[in-house]
């Protein structure tokens, strides 16, 4: 890291970011035409196929796919903007190790591994409605540590989070990146109704108001309206460009994170997938700003990395198809006419 700016580091890479491997794309384009199936039937499993190729810079494997788990707390959880209280962070944390909540168990059930990233739950960032939720150094060293989520040889990294309050937070940084009314950005999360939805929209509203001269930077909008969990998720997807690893994005609030990053350079999301939309209004807007196409749609609203984790299963499908599949040739099935 570099004496300068603590975000100096990150704005450079953002500045670099590697291109596509045009000539891995190139051949990965050929062998898919050649594949025992009519051209395009596999559907968007050949999108994933060639979007696997293009980014990782090798023929599409997915042999080490991870789910990043990024918990953090909020200070702006203490205004009754959730349905559930702050001790939740922690407890589901717990939950994790243990292996009880729904993330282990799609984890088992398709194969991934998971990592659970603990960000100082005992200190919640500062209330977004009165001061910005992180100094420039707790930023930057929380975006620097979640860059460790590619370490260990992963080639699929799916990136997930768990942190009471974060919807509010989520909406807050749409916002503040993307505008509209405040009501185009708040959900229930958790399932907040009523009186509590409507402060949940009136502190958004204030958060918004109060860093509306900072928020043409997007760094500083992550740092001012953001949190601990996307600031981490921020520093994994850039960490993971850098090393070649595709992403596949969860929820609202992992969406949130990246969007940051598309403010800040148009095609530093070329290397990520949005794995669901969630049931989270915000999401399908968001979603829309960022010129993508989720690959599911469940009705979930969990988080956790689930909705990543699922759509996982259909990357790897879309490996096995394009590396284990025969060619025309190869079955002696007759191609087109054509
Ligand atoms: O991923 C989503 O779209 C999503 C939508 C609603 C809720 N969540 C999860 O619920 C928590 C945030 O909800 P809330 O009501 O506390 O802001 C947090 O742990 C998220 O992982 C996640
Ligand atoms: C129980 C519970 C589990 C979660 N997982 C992600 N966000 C969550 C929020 C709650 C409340």
């Amino acid at each position: 890291m570099s004496d300068g700016h603590p975000f100096e580091d990150f704005r450079t890479l953002l500045d670099a970011f590697p291109k596509a491997d045009a000539q891995i794309l190139s051949q990965a384009r050929k062998r898919n035409s050649v594949l025992t199936k009519p051209p395009g039937s596999l559907g968007r499993l050949e999108e994933i196929a060639m979007w696997l190729a293009a980014w990782s810079g090798r023929t599409p494997a997915v042999n080490r796919p991870m789910v990043a788990v990024f918990a953090g707390n909020h200070g702006i959880a203490a205004r009754g903007v959730s349905a559930y209280p702050q001790a939740v962070t922690k407890q589901m944390v717990d939950n994790f190790a243990k292996g009880g909540a729904a993330i282990n168990q799609i984890c088992a059930s398709v194969d991934l591994s998971l990592k659970i990233f603990d960000l100082a739950l005992d200190h919640p960032t500062g209330d977004i409605s009165v001061e910005p939720a992180l100094s420039e150094r707790d930023c930057a060293a929380t975006m620097a540590y979640g860059m460790e989520a590619v370490a260990g040889g992963v080639d699929l990294l799916c990136l997930g989070e768990m942190g009471i309050g974060n919807t509010t937070v989520a909406a807050a940084l749409s916002y503040g990146l993307y505008g509209g009314n405040a009501t185009d950005w708040v959900g229930p999360g958790t399932g907040v109704e009523g009186e509590a939805y409507e402060r949940k929209v009136a502190l958004v509203e204030q958060a918004v108001t109060l860093h509306k001269d900072h928020l043409s930077d997007p760094l500083e909008a992550l740092r001012r309206l953001g949190g601990r969990e996307l600031a981490a998720i921020a520093g994994a997807i850039i960490a993971a460009r850098m090393q070649k690893v595709p992403v596949l994005i969860d929820g609202y609030v992992a969406t949130a994170a990246a969007a940051v990053l598309k403010a800040a350079n148009p095609s530093a999301l070329d290397h990520c997938m949005i794995a669901h939309v969630s049931a989270e209004p915000g999401h399908l807007k968001l979603v829309q700003k960022l010129g993508k196409t989720p690959l599911l749609a469940l009705g979930m609203r969990l988080g956790e990395g689930t909705g990543a984790a699922l759509a996982a299963s259909l990357v790897k499908a879309a490996a096995a198809c394009h590396t284990g599949m025969a060619t025309f040739e190869e079955a002696g099935v007759s191609d087109r006419e054509a």
